[in-house]
């Protein structure tokens, strides 16, 4: 007998894939449907690049989210290559598709997305950023042509900012997940470790403090995670990696103010995250043409 607090309802659980272009709002998305923040936003495009899964379970129903990454079709090196395998795999295995795309515009870049979408695969088209639309009548002929360019499921017009549209989405999804017991336990968010959580939160803080100078293909790879009086303090040591030595300077600033901001923003996100004291150590190294290489792509984690 699966533990459950509806006896009367069946569980469900099943596996969700939120795809779109860079910048539809995946991230937007995802955290608002996980109710925490879990990967991570930024106006910066490029910046989910590992898959991450959040679960929300609601009523008798298990939402398993896995965000793929998002496109990048200018330059075709190795990890453009790895990203789009990755977003293949994913979607042969999840139950439903949420394909987002800007309400009222599909462009060659949704069109690229779109066409990784197996056939057959039940595909939700989720019109995001509703807000943004001048006038909603001018949508209805936009999603009659958005009828006959794919077999979609559903069409959900919609803002992933508005809480009650993501509310709404719950319903919309759950008939699309089978009848089975839950994965996870009711409570849990995330199945990424603190680990990932602190490179992707130093990531984040570095796009967001260097705005759009800096290439995406800059990382962080955690070097140093130490942790004393059972947890309570952790000693943190992180590589930003970049490609050129221009780059370096750009994080660095004059007279080394850029990267002691972002490392304090970062450490105080993180003690807030893993409620202990942090003390975090950044350094920046030059590694170049990192991004065309598939031995370091494996090396620096990515699948
Ligand atoms: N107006 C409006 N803006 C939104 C909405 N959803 C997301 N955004 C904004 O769109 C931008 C991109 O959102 P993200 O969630 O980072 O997009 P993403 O698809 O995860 O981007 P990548 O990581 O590049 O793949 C951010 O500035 C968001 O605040 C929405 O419903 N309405």
């Amino acid at each position: 007998m699966p533990m459950s607090d509806h006896p009367d309802t069946a569980q469900r659980c099943g596996l969700i894939a939120i795809i779109g272009r860079p910048n539809v709002g995946k991230s937007t998305l995802m955290n608002a449907l996980v109710g925490q923040k879990i990967s991570i936003t930024s106006k910066k495009a490029q910046t989910t690049r590992h898959r991450i899964t959040g679960v929300r379970t609601v009523g008798a129903a298990q939402f398993v989210f896995v965000d793929t990454p998002g496109f990048q079709m200018k330059h075709a090196t190795a990890l453009n290559r790895t990203l789009n395998r990755t977003v293949q795999s994913t979607l042969a295995d999840v139950d439903v598709v949420l394909f987002l795309v800007e309400a009222g515009r599909f462009g060659m870049d949704d069109a690229k997305v779109l066409s990784l979408v197996p056939e057959g695969k039940p595909c939700v088209l989720l019109a995001n950023k509703l807000d943004e639309v001048k006038r909603r009548a001018d949508l209805l002929p936009w999603l009659k042509s958005m009828q006959e360019r794919h077999a979609f499921a559903e069409f959900v017009p919609m803002s992933a900012q508005k809480k009650a549209d993501v509310d709404r989405l719950f319903g919309i999804l759950e008939p699309y997940l089978p009848e089975q017991d839950w994965y996870y336990d009711e409570d849990m968010l995330t199945d990424r470790s603190e680990k990932f959580l602190a490179s992707e939160i130093i990531r984040e803080k570095l796009f967001r403090l260097t705005g759009d100078e800096l290439p995406y293909t800059s990382t962080v790879v955690i070097d140093q995670w130490l942790e004393e009086e059972g947890g309570a303090k952790r000693r943190i040591g992180a590589s930003i990696i970049v490609e050129r030595d221009a780059h370096k300077g750009m994080i660095i600033g004059a007279g080394g103010e850029r990267l002691k901001r972002i490392g304090s923003e970062a450490r105080q996100e993180m003690e807030h995250l893993m409620e202990a004291h942090v003390f975090l150590e950044l350094w920046v190294k030059v590694r170049s043409g990192w991004a065309d290489s598939e031995e370091h792509l494996r090396s620096y984690g990515y699948e």
